[in-house]
């Protein structure tokens, strides 16, 4: 595809879900995909990334044994420790001396970065009353901030060499009130506007940046939610307690494939989308504009 053969792609929170199957996208397309994810940093001790019943999610290398070859300074993993020829590098996007190394390490490995895909989400559901502090910051670290720092540390390399393209994964969350997901909308709206503005600020460089927007998708972070592992009884709040009632919420008539997230992804960061940029494009089979 135009302007993805042969570049080098980052994709945050590569492990699992939507960002693999960006990864996947990308791949296919003909880049070549730098997949960073938490991986094994030993960070999923974190208890506050855990959900609330205390299961610990974090992604494991799919195959090729640990990811040990890759490290906070931002080595590589062993080949093959990510799904579809990507190359995994460790990466806690909280961290930000950690996300310059890492993106250090993979223009010196794989060359100059000309896409980022910021996937990397937690969703710590919760009604307001109900969110300890810890909860609030953890969500912007990872959704807000992270955002921030691997974007700045990837803009500062584009901008002289005027050439790239950058979408964040937001949420349709973002533009629609949920009970219980006050502080994920929020840091969701956060990153959004900062990658909008970033766009304005990169345009002269002849740099896009936009968000794509889903809405619900079949991954981990969705099934926790049904599965109602949160004590704050998200799974009501999101579904009404009817999963029928929120199928007919989504006008295209189903939870969306993260493949489909995925399309729109490289849709933008590939030549066809040459002159969108600072766009929040939704795909969420209609559900925001249905009313
Ligand atoms: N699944 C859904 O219905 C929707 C998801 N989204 C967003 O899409 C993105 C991907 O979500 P899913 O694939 O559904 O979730 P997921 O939970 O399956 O995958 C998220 C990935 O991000 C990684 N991650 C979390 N914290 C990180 C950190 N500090 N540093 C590096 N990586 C980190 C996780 O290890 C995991 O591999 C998220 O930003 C999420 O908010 C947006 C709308 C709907
Ligand atoms: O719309 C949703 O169901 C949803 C679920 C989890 C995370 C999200 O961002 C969502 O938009």
């Amino acid at each position: 595809m135009d302007g993805i053969v042969g570049r080098v792609a980052l994709v945050t929170g590569a492990a699992r879900g939507i960002g693999a199957a960006v990864c996947e996208a990308l791949t296919t397309a003909g880049a070549r995909v730098a997949a960073a994810d938490l991986w094994t940093t030993g960070r999923e001790a974190d208890t506050a990334l855990r959900p609330a019943d205390g299961t610990d999610t974090t992604p494991q290398p799919a195959s090729g044994g640990t990811a040990s070859g890759s490290t906070m300074s931002g080595g590589t993993a062993p080949e093959g420790a990510a799904s579809g020829g990507a190359v995994p590098y460790t990466l806690d996007v909280r961290d930000p001396a950690a996300v310059e190394e890492t993106v250090a390490a993979v223009e010196r490995d794989l060359g100059p970065v000309d896409i980022l895909v910021n996937v990397a989400g937690v969703l710590l559901p919760g009604q307001v009353g109900e969110t300890a502090d810890d909860r609030w910051r953890q969500t912007f670290a990872v959704n807000a901030d992270g955002v921030f720092h691997v974007s700045r540390a990837v803009a500062r390399r584009m901008t002289p060499r005027r050439r790239g393209a950058i979408v964040t994964v937001g949420s349709n969350a973002a533009s629609v009130p949920r009970i219980g997901m006050a502080a994920y909308a929020a840091s969701k709206a956060a990153a959004s506007m900062f990658t909008r503005c970033l766009g304005l600020e990169l345009s002269r460089h002849g740099i896009r940046c936009n968000v794509v927007s889903p809405g619900s998708t079949d991954t981990s972070m969705l099934r926790a939610l049904w599965e109602g592992t949160d004590p704050a009884g998200a799974r009501e709040a999101t579904l009404d307690g009817d999963p029928a009632a929120f199928r007919v919420g989504i006008p295209l008539g189903r939870v969306a494939d993260p493949r489909d997230i995925a399309d729109a992804v490289l849709f933008l960061v590939s030549d066809r989308a040459r002159h969108i940029t600072m766009h929040d494009l939704l795909v969420d089979g209609g559900a925001t504009l249905r009313a």
